[in-house]
């Protein structure tokens, strides 16, 4: 995946200071089996319908602005105040407070059995604050999807709890999680999984149309205007770019105005202009329209514009940052993976690189 170098998301200003990371262990194996994982067909109402090839950029439709207005933490344009950090460990209390849209504790997920067991979640305890964009990053296999899937009720964790919205959902009947995912949860993937026989409008409403619920036109408007696709509405799928279409998915999982979005490589298909459209789009759906948004992403361009970025490797969570930007975040990633480093060296008695790791995106840490 190429990285992208959009529009600069926002003042850069390179937060400094340690890692103190907590403990990761080892690296588990890496075994896929079939763990009856997630997607069942109605994330977003949609059913999996294949994605349109993205069309080329600079097509010359309405884009939305580009650069999130202020990604300080606070999340609703406060001027920046307080003193940037760098990667912290992550401390989350007994109990989710009011402010979290999304919780988990003790999140474990343990697919397969055996030789082949693979724990993709060890023990996750995690807030996702309401009103806030958090993007999860980590090195690929860590967990990240797992994570998503798991708090957005498209996969069972085998033990641990999930409360979205103040329900717990990890015991669920799979026909109570099907009714949550429709009504409080949005979903927005990397492959777009626009209906291609539909037009944009009909794309839109259709999680509305498939919940039997009116279309409130006033929002519909609104949701069209912000992600800039008034005079796209009426064209299918496969006459749109590829950053159009995730426009489309941005506007479907918004419509129904769902408690969160979870957003799993919105740009990873995407050009940089398109990308930072999107990206700029759930930034301020966020700060202007006070929704609440968790995204996947590899890219620390894109991990920028968010308030809170969270680390995972092998399954737990391994530090955040806040009031992130692109050169901190790449300098977290890099002192995260040599923290790793250091401790497998210190497990294993090896000695020689371990410290000195310099990781940048194209490593695969962080970004593929
Ligand atoms: N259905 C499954 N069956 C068996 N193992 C699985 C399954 N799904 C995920 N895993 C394993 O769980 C671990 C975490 O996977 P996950 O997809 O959550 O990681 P990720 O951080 O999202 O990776 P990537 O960045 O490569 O998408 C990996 O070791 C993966 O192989």
């Amino acid at each position: 995946m190429g990285r992208h170098r959009g529009a600069e998301p926002h003042e850069q200003r390179r937060p400094r200071g340690r890692v103190r990371a907590g403990a990761v262990d080892q690296v588990e194996p890496k075994t896929v089996d079939d763990g009856g994982s997630s997607g069942d067909g109605d994330a977003a109402g949609v059913g999996d319908a294949a994605a349109a090839a993205g069309a080329a950029p600079g097509d010359g439709a309405t884009s939305p602005t580009t650069a999130p207005p202020h990604p300080d933490g606070s999340g609703h344009g406060a001027a920046r105040t307080a003193p940037r950090t760098g990667p912290t460990p992550v401390h989350t209390p007994a109990q989710p407070g009011p402010d979290a849209i999304a919780s988990a504790r003790a999140l474990t997920k343990v697919y397969g059995a055996g030789e082949t067991q693979v724990r993709a979640l060890d023990g996750v305890d995690v807030d996702l604050a309401r009103g806030s964009l958090t993007a999860v990053m980590g090195p690929s296999g860590s967990g990240k999807s797992t994570l998503m899937h798991c708090l957005a009720g498209l996969d069972s964790p085998t033990s641990g709890s999930v409360v979205v919205d103040g329900v717990e959902i990890s015991r669920m009947s799979q026909r109570q999680l099907t009714k949550l995912r429709r009504t409080r949860i949005g979903f927005v993937f990397q492959a777009y999984n626009l209906v291609p026989t539909l037009t944009a409008a009909e794309n839109i409403r259709l999680p509305l149309d498939i919940a039997r619920r009116p279309v409130d036109k006033a929002r519909f408007d609104a949701v069209v205007r912000a992600v800039g696709l008034e005079d796209r509405l009426h064209h299918r799928p496969s006459e749109l770019s590829g950053g159009q279409q995730q426009r489309v998915a941005c506007a479907r999982a918004l419509i129904a105005e769902p408690s969160v979005v979870f957003a799993d490589e919105p740009t990873g298909n995407l050009d940089s202009r398109s990308a930072a459209e999107v990206l700029g789009f759930l930034r301020r759906s966020v700060d202007e329209l006070g929704h609440s948004v968790v995204m996947v992403t590899h890219e620390p361009s894109a991990a920028a514009y968010a308030h809170r970025v969270l680390f995972l490797a092998d399954g737990r969570l391994e530090a955040e940052l806040l009031h992130p930007d692109e050169a901190g975040i790449l300098a977290a990633i890099g002192e995260l993976s040599a923290a790793r480093e250091r401790r497998q060296a210190g497990s294993t008695g090896t000695t020689g690189a371990a410290g000195t790791a310099v990781i940048t995106p194209a490593d695969g840490d962080g970004a593929r």
